[in-house]
């Protein structure tokens, strides 16, 4: 059965805070979708990831009154079973990479994950689809760059470096980010979404 073709108007307004996500996500997407950043610090709910997320999306949505990507980025400490997830913002603002490292000290598990929900919605009314990637590794005292928030403390499955120590195309290979944008990449492949952009 043929998929309807839906027309967007305007190219997709990916939004966000962070100048390095959004790095990211352009060298990821390349010109794969039409795509305009817009640097708005949106509100979060708390709840549960793909929640917290889609409300985003549908914030971002009104406020740009097009189409929007958003994405929420947790890092789960699995002997947390998953916190601090989508606050690992605010425990890497107060306790930083070692207050991070010494709340594991307390276990044995070291193991954790990296998480990426993007949520696409098309408008202020249609209700926001979510695309997720995780990439599992360990947490390990900082090693690298400390440009990107805990890239220093995650070293993944498979790996001897930190995702601040890898060059940025090796990262972005196997990244959390990339894995959900392959999602987002093989969702705009099948809806068939046409771009009209005068
Ligand atoms: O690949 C990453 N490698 C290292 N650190 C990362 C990564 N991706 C997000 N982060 C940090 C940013 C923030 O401290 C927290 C996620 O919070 P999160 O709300 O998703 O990000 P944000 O508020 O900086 O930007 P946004 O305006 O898109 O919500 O983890
Ligand atoms: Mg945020």
């Amino acid at each position: 059965m043929a998929t309807e073709a839906r027309v967007l108007l305007r190219p997709v307004t990916f939004v966000t805070g962070n100048a390095k996500k959004l790095e990211e996500v352009r060298a990821i997407l390349g010109d794969s979708i039409p795509f305009r950043s817009l640097k708005l610090d949106l509100p979060e709910l708390q709840g549960e990831p793909d929640e917290i997320s889609k409300e985003k999306a549908r914030l971002a949505a009104i406020q740009v009154n097009g189409p929007v990507l958003v994405e929420d980025t947790c890092l789960c400490f699995n002997a947390l079973n998953g916190l601090p997830g989508p606050y690992i913002k605010w425990f890497l603002e107060k306790t930083g990479h070692e207050g991070l490292n010494n709340i594991l000290k307390a276990y044995e598990d070291k193991s954790a994950y990296a998480m990426c929900i993007f949520s696409l919605a098309l408008g202020p009314t249609t209700e926001p689809m979510s695309f997720c990637g995780k990439t599992h590794g360990k947490i390990v005292p900082p090693r690298g760059p400390t440009d990107f928030g805990w890239d220093p403390i995650f070293q993944p499955d498979g790996h001897d470096q930190t995702y601040a120590e890898m060059a940025k195309d090796e990262k972005n290979r196997i990244s959390h980010r990339s894995k959900a944008l392959a999602l987002v990449r093989a969702h705009f492949a099948e809806a068939g979404y046409i771009f009209q952009i005068g």
